[in-house]
């Protein structure tokens, strides 16, 4: 929320942020249980600037109402539901309880449980952790206007080759050799903008996604694909995303390069470890960063 205040540009936004609730619901008709463990994050934009200079807290949503908001209403939600409606739940409310509100920003995390198969039968009641986590963030107006990003945290992926790096600047403090033959591994982080559907449309889009930004990443099975950067392989990877699914306008992708460095060992007297693109000591600090967003010129959101 921007002011003008004793002659500056004021900003400001307050709310509470990883809130973690988990919620299980029990199925009535069979004994099947459902959960999911968010992490709650609340931003209210509102006009209570007088408590910043008046010492006034009159128009002031407590922090921990916020908090509060959430256990309340993930009890109030008797059917499961996805992150994305909840989150749009959450922030529909502060917009639409409190006069002072203008524009409500919440956005979840989700933990990857998943239900275990023991025997190849799915558990009833029982979940273990997968890998990579599931993101929303709504932000929604007074007027209701809505904006909604989803995407996916934590999606570690290698290939061992179909790999290299050439042709970059070379100057006096250039030491990397040229390459056409290196591991290629990175942590993803998506997030893109879509329009809101119902709940089954948006689960599809994330496996969706996920599914079109792996399989762009390592190729066919067989022969791979060769990536000359991080860089072009992330754009293929955005641009798959967004020639499949069309309710989706843009997309952000984070793909830090952590490398896997060639290991020679020698001694004066002889050589401990030759390379021969066998031996690599992994490393995640420092990393290359390398992000980038793509989105259609034309879109209605
Ligand atoms: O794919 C890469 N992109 C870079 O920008 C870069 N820079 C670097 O040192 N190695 C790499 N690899």
């Amino acid at each position: 929320m921007a002011n003008q205040l004793e002659g500056f540009n004021f900003e400001q936004r307050h709310g509470k942020a990883r809130v973690r609730v988990a919620r299980v619901w029990r199925n009535r008709s069979d004994d099947n249980h459902f959960m999911v463990e968010w992490n709650v994050s609340i931003s209210l934009l509102s006009d209570c600037v007088n408590s910043y200079v008046r010492d006034d807290n009159s128009d002031i949503v407590a922090t921990d109402t916020m908090k509060n908001t959430v256990y309340a209403k993930a009890k109030e939600c008797s059917e499961q539901l996805s992150a994305e409606n909840f989150a749009i739940l959450l922030a529909s409310h502060f917009t639409s309880v409190y006069k002072q509100v203008t524009t409500a920003i919440v956005k979840i995390v989700e933990k990857p449980w998943e239900r275990v198969h023991i025997d190849g039968q799915p558990h009833e009641h029982g979940f273990k952790l997968g890998c990579e986590k599931h993101t929303t963030e709504v932000t929604v107006q007074k007027s209701g206007v809505l904006k909604l990003t989803s995407g996916i945290e934590g999606l570690s992926v290698l290939k061992t080759t179909k790999s290299g790096f050439e042709g970059f600047i070379r100057d006096r403090y250039t030491a990397l050799p040229e390459t056409r033959e290196r591991i290629l591994a990175t942590e993803v982080t998506a997030s893109w903008r879509q329009h809101p559907r119902e709940s089954t449309l948006l689960h599809r889009a994330i496996f969706g996604c996920e599914k079109a930004l792996a399989n762009t990443f390592f190729g066919p099975p067989k022969e791979g694909v060769y990536s000359p950067s991080v860089q072009s392989t992330l754009f293929q990877m955005a641009k798959a995303v967004l020639n499949r699914f069309p309710d989706i306008s843009s997309i952000q992708l984070k793909m830090p390069n952590l490398h896997f460095l060639p290991v020679n060992i020698s001694s004066k007297e002889n050589t401990i470890v030759k390379f021969d693109d066998d031996v690599y000591l992994p490393t995640d600090e420092p990393h290359g960063s390398i992000e980038a967003s793509l989105s259609r010129f034309w879109s209605k959101m």
